[in-house]
């Protein structure tokens, strides 16, 4: 029994060193996984509206190029450390070596609230960060990413700043782009995308149907939303959803189409103050508990705890968000038998599109939407029959299976390319 991990980049390593062991790999072999190749912290001064001056913190980590340039995306939030950059851009890393595309894995934030700061605001702020982590960062190298507060506009600014330097323009230094811009068709909602394929995969093999199957989701942003949509188009009833601001219920399914317009017409871009008939509210801590057969965390990391896993109500995790289950949960969640669906495969829809916008980028190349869609389902069906043959072969859970199958890469690639000099 593991002891209480609350420390997410500890929770990380518990997993990297549990797969590193079941593959019985030499500790020489992956000891340099447990490290970042590159941490940087920046401090962002800003000239606010009030003309007065601001510094902010900004990270960025990259946590392997052993597979190819690093890539992961940007968050923008008060509650980002070095700590969870870290662990965020370690995911990231398994993340591509699970999709088995050729990326490492990076990721970047800066401590700040979006929802206090005006639009030029995040713009300088923005534009000062690219400036600062500039070194670090381009299509050969790295290449950052929409994440939590972060969006196609805010890419756009990164891309600026980035070609104003170079001279020229440079689609390829970010994904998650406007469409305008080299972005590509497809990419948002990828990530949900890739969830609800998943799901489809994974249920035929468990007796599962999505057909009226009851949901509950953590997060309504992004993610969280078009998975919604979705699953909810597919036949299931979505009864419970939360974001920053609280949640909602509805015993027969929430009409989803009509909150994602609530929730953009919304000034505050949350479900906050919507209203239907048969709606009720609750805390948004309550999501947990509704008795349901598919739960969705889509919000951030470190949310199911050891005493939130004991009450979880659920047949089926399916992590849309990165990292939102700790290592002591995990165990209770396999002693209840509910099945987890790893974030680390589940979520990789939107790295996947990523890489496919990164390709039309540097092939000047624009894909229609169909190819993209159908490339991202083999892709993602592709490495959810690899996470299961491990699963069913090595007797572990899809976690594990993940984790093995990651680690298992990564590892080579460093082999193959020795320990410089
Ligand atoms: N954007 C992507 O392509 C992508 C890809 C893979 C994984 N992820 C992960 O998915 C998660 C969500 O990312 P996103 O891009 O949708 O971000 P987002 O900013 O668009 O949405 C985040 C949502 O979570 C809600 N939220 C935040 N804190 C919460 C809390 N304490 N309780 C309940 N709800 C809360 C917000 O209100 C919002 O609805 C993150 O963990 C992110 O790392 C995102």
């Amino acid at each position: 029994m593991p002891k209480e991990i609350y420390d997410s980049y500890e929770n990380m390593l518990f997993n990297l060193d549990s797969a590193a062991k079941k593959l019985g790999l030499d500790y020489d072999d992956y000891l340099s996984l447990r490290y970042p190749e590159r941490e940087l912290v920046v401090s962002i001064p800003v000239v606010m509206d009030n003309n007065h001056v601001e510094v902010f913190t900004g990270y960025r980590v990259q946590y392997s190029s052993s597979r190819g340039p690093c890539k992961g995306g940007l968050r923008y939030s008060n509650d980002v450390d070095i700590n969870i950059v870290k662990t965020l851009a370690a995911l990231m890393t398994w993340k591509s070596a699970v999709v088995n595309i050729p990326f490492g894995g990076a990721k970047g934030a800066i401590r700040c609230d979006p929802s206090h700061l005006s639009r030029e605001e995040l713009k300088r702020i923005t534009r000062r960060y690219t400036a600062m982590i500039l070194p670090l960062i381009g299509p050969e190298k790295d290449i950052p990413a929409p994440d939590i507060n972060t969006n196609d506009e805010v890419m756009g600014w990164i891309m600026d700043t980035y070609s104003m330097f170079k001279g020229y323009s440079v689609p390829g230094v970010v994904t998650g782009k406007p469409l305008e811009i080299g972005g590509t068709l497809g990419r948002q909602g990828a990530t949900g995308r890739g969830v609800v394929y998943i799901i489809n995969d994974i249920a035929p093999l468990i007796g599962f149907s999505l057909v009226g199957a009851k949901v509950a989701i953590q997060g309504f942003g992004k993610v969280g939303s078009i998975l919604a949509q979705l699953l909810a188009h597919q036949g299931s009833k979505i009864i419970a959803v939360c974001d920053i601001s609280g949640g909602i219920y509805r015993e027969s399914g929430l009409d989803i189409d009509d909150l994602i317009k609530y929730v953009n017409n919304n000034p505050s871009k949350t479900i906050k103050g919507y209203k239907s008939p048969g709606v009720t509210e609750f805390p948004k801590e309550e999501i947990f508990y509704f008795p349901v057969d598919l739960f969705i965390p889509a919000a951030k990391e470190n949310q199911i705890t050891a005493s939130i896993a004991k009450k979880l109500n659920t047949k089926i995790i399916a992590e849309a968000a990165n990292g939102p289950t700790l290592v002591e949960a995990d165990e209770i969640l396999e002693s209840r038998k509910i099945i987890v669906i790893p974030d680390i495969l589940v979520s990789a829809g939107g790295l996947v599109v990523s890489y496919f916008e990164w390709v039309q980028n540097i092939q000047s190349l624009m894909w229609d939407e169909s190819e993209v869609n159908e490339l991202l389902m083999r892709i993602m069906k592709r490495a959810f029959n690899e996470v299961w043959a491990v699963h069913q072969q090595r007797e572990v859970n899809l976690r594990m299976a993940a984790y093995m199958l990651a680690i298992d890469r990564v590892v080579k690639a460093k082999k193959i390319r020795g320990v410089f000099p």
